[in-house]
């Protein structure tokens, strides 16, 4: 929690009138809540648990100890997480009505601006216009359009990595970036386009971590917002609203030229601004989806690739039989396309073994609750932050195989079926990931192409250990491998495929 950055005086001001607020609140009446960890008089149990750094773990380790519902509480916060696909089916999917907020983030939402995206947009009509929009915009079918270009920008990432393997971190963070640009505005892969991407990157790292609940004590005790500017947590709020506009300002201006003079190539700009046309209300609405899209579709694709890489540089023996499958299935003679992957039974397991071995949202996108309800005989207030905790979902989700290891065979077991990660890595319910088609698209095609033309070792001197970032968002933490072509043939071949698309489309040339 970002208390640090707020003069001790203030803060015990503050934390004193939200202490009589909590004291002096209507009693409830006498439904108990779920249980959790020992609770404190006034503070209650709510710093029990750091919910900004690897809560999933410490939550599925509580789910012996308290089941499948923990309640957090403290400080006129209060928190539930759910530990398991009942609760959260029983909950976000059934009780949409209820469970689709999210929680109202006084610094991330009010005063930097976010709560005008898609992601954070308060559950309701706007949310409903927004939302309408970018299913259209983004349904399996729609996205068929786009798979020539995510095709294009994966042989771009493998020519990047056989280029220079070492930066191979580097390469998978561009190419996600590049999709999601390339999709959202059409803009080619070079020029002004990485400007936008270094600016993204460092949005975004402000993004992830402003909302995730509790990371501000102004999130906790909104009326500290009327404190003076000068103050450092004001201070990272005008920041972040000056870094957010920017990132939805300036590719919507230079989109909106593209197509005033007509040069605008398909893209998910394209198709909306021909949806609802252009007035100033539209606008501002394509404004914001554009900006979402372009802001949360990159993240968690590159954890997604990224945890990918170092499994294969865990587990050699899967590595193998994947590659085996495509040479049999696709031969030798050219890179898999989209197209093909419902061919590759094994490849589609790795692929969903990399979702589920490491989730990149562990903790979902939190929700919040509209009315009191009860559940399983327990209180849930309303204004409840709910937290799908997806990492214990996916320990639950097959017994005859350990969790933490990297099996992709659990998922062609026909006797022990797994859960697909589909159910849970794209969250659930009405805020289901809307990108979820797009996403899968591209995390495929790189994927596939990668193991037909790589082999990914560990690092010649020492042991890989997999360790995983604890935030919002979960990425491996930098780590070496060696990622070299499987053979010269694979390196002809890599080369051969960007030079061919390079004269074709000139998308890769950088031409603004
Ligand atoms: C591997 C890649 C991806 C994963 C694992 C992922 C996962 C998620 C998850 C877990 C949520 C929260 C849903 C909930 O509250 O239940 C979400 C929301 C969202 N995702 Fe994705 N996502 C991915 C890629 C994308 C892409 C490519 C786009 C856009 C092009 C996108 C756009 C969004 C948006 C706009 C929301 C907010 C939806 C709302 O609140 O109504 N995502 N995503």
């Amino acid at each position: 929690m970002i208390v640090d950055n707020v003069p001790l005086p203030v803060a015990g001001v503050f934390l004193l009138c939200s202490i009589l607020l909590v004291v002096f609140q209507p009693r409830r009446q006498s439904i108990p809540y779920a249980p959790g960890p020992p609770s404190f008089p006034l503070i209650g149990n709510i710093f029990s648990v750091n919910l900004a750094q690897g809560a999933w773990k410490v939550f599925t380790r509580m789910k012996d100890q308290y089941g499948d519902i923990i309640f957090l509480h403290g400080l006129g916060t209060n928190v539930l997480v759910l530990n398991s696909q009942k609760a959260v089916n029983d909950l976000l999917e059934k009780n949409g009505t209820n469970y689709s907020h999210r929680p109202v983030f006084t610094v991330a939402g009010e005063l930097m601006g976010l709560d005008q995206s898609l992601a954070l947009i308060p559950y309701g009509k706007e949310w409903r216009e927004h939302r309408k929009l970018a299913n259209i915009a983004l349904s399996s079918g729609s996205v068929q359009k786009y798979r020539a270009i995510q095709e294009d920008l994966a042989a771009l990432l493998n020519r990047d990595i056989l280029k220079d393997p070492d930066d191979f971190f580097m390469h998978v963070r561009l190419a996600a970036a590049r999709v999601v640009m390339s999709v959202t505005y059409g803009f080619p892969a070079h020029g002004i386009v990485e400007k936008y991407i270094i600016h993204a990157e460092k949005t975004m790292k402000i993004v992830t971590t402003a909302t995730v609940p509790g990371a501000y004590l102004c999130d906790l005790i909104p009326f500290m917002k009327h404190l003076p500017k000068w103050l450092p947590f004001m201070q990272e709020a005008i920041h972040g609203k000056n870094m957010i506009d920017t990132l939805v300002d300036r590719p919507f201006e230079h989109i909106k030229s593209q197509l005033a003079s007509g040069t605008a190539a398909d893209s998910l700009a394209k198709d909306l601004f021909a949806i609802v046309g252009g007035n100033t209300e539209s606008e501002h609405r394509i404004k914001w989806i554009l900006g979402t899209m372009y802001g949360a579709g990159g993240e968690a694709t590159y954890a997604t690739v990224l945890t990918f890489i170092m499994a294969m540089a865990l587990n050699p023996e899967k590595q193998m039989k994947a590659q085996q499958e495509l040479d049999l299935v696709i031969g030798t003679e050219r890179l898999p396309t989209i197209a093909d992957v419902p061919n590759l039974p094994y490849v589609k397991a790795v692929i969903k073994e990399t979702m589920r071995w490491n989730p990149a949202f562990p903790l979902g996108l939190a929700r919040r609750s509209g009315e009191d309800d009860v559940y399983e005989g327990y209180f849930i207030p309303k204004g409840t932050i709910v937290m799908p905790n997806i990492w214990a979902i996916v320990s639950e989700s097959n017994p005859k195989y350990p969790p933490q290891e990297f099996i992709p065979e659990r998922f062609l077991d026909p006797l022990v079926p797994t859960i697909d990660p589909s159910v849970y890595a794209f969250g659930f319910g009405r805020r289901y990931c809307p990108g979820r088609y797009l996403a899968e698209n591209s995390v495929s095609i790189m994927i596939s192409t990668m193991l037909a033309a790589f082999t990914i070792s560990p690092p010649a001197n020492h042991k890989l250990e997999p360790n995983f970032s604890e935030n919002m968002i979960s990425y491996p933490k930098p780590f070496d491998c060696r990622i070299a072509p499987r053979s010269e043939k694979w390196a002809r071949l890599v080369l051969q495929r960007t030079e061919q698309q390079e004269m074709r489309t000139g998308i890769l040339a950088g031409t603004q």
